[in-house]
């Protein structure tokens, strides 16, 4: 997969988030996404996974199947863990055997008929886990994952991670802990000031430097718009809830692949929390009419 000049900002007048990021993300490799809080990491896995499109730019080469997991698994739907698994893997033409394989190697088979806002923090992160496995993606995108994890599962995740990039996933991962640095082969793309570097793992020869010399450098004009609006984010994760609605190029149309479209869905008043829900859990954006 290619980024080439890769720009982005939520708003037409907004602050940009990235700018003219240029790197390649190696096919079967685990990719670790450093940067400070605020730096744009979540920002830069929303573009990788093709729920935001580039306002500049292009990204080329995106695999087929696409397994993402924001980093907060949205748990206030009214299912049970098998339900709501079960419909994700129809959706994803997955089969039903996956379900009970995750709940198993993820350890939380014993939840599986526990009704999601009765989950856990890490529970939850461990079914939001699951459903982004279970189409076998050949782009697994987590946004930190580790979050709120047992210790066991937290040790367990990065040998996942590897045995799936040996069988040819690419997996890009945000990671504040750095609990992936000890994967050989690791690779890293560090974020700050609105650029992106891929740069050597520390454990590999060709970090001399250990700030780790950039391999590719995107060439970054610097924020616009003055303020980092650090602490805006919208409560991490899910993909864009909290686009201006006013905002009709933040659906980003222009530059990069598979432009968005907006619909309207109608459903009755009753169901409409419980529609809601699942379409941001399915990492669609959904925007409510102003009143
Ligand atoms: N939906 C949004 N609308 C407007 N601005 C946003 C939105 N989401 C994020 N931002 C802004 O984009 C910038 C990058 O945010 P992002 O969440 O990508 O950073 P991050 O590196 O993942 O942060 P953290 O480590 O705290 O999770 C921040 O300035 C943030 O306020």
């Amino acid at each position: 997969m290619r980024l080439e000049r890769v720009s982005f900002r939520y708003h037409r007048r907004g602050p940009w988030v990235l700018r003219d990021v240029t790197l390649s993300l190696p096919r079967g490799r685990v990719i670790e996404v450093t940067g400070r809080n605020g730096a744009g990491k979540s920002t830069f896995l929303r573009l990788v996974a093709g729920l935001r499109t580039p306002r500049g730019g292009a990204i080329t080469g995106r695999p087929g199947t696409v397994g993402y997991a924001p980093e907060r698994f949205p748990a206030d739907q009214p299912f049970t863990v098998r339900a709501y698994l079960t419909h994700m893997a129809a959706m994803r033409k997955a089969p039903r055997s996956s379900i009970t394989t995750w709940a198993r190697r993820l350890a939380f088979e014993p939840l599986l008929d526990t009704r999601l806002p009765d989950l856990s923090k890490g529970s939850a992160q461990k079914v939001g886990l699951a459903q982004a496995l279970l189409a076998a993606p050949d782009l697994l995108i987590l946004d930190e994952p580790f979050a709120g994890l047992d210790a066991a599962t937290r040790d367990s995740l990065p040998s996942l991670m590897a045995d799936l990039a040996a069988e040819g996933t690419t997996v890009v991962v945000s990671d504040h802990q750095r609990c992936l640095a000890a994967l050989p082969d690791l690779v890293r793309v560090h974020i700050a000031g609105t650029t992106a570097h891929l740069v050597p793992a520390p454990t590999s020869d060709a970090a001399a430097d250990p700030a780790g010399a950039p391999l590719v450098r995107a060439d970054p004009p610097g924020r616009e718009g003055g303020t980092d609006p650090a602490g805006q984010a919208d409560g991490g994760g899910r993909a864009g809830t909290a686009a201006d609605p006013d905002d009709e190029a933040s659906l980003g149309s222009e530059g990069g692949e598979g432009a968005w479209r907006v619909v309207e869905v109608v459903v009755p008043a009753g169901q409409a929390e419980q529609v809601i829900s699942k379409l941001r859990a399915d990492g669609f954006e959904v925007r409510e009419p102003r009143r």
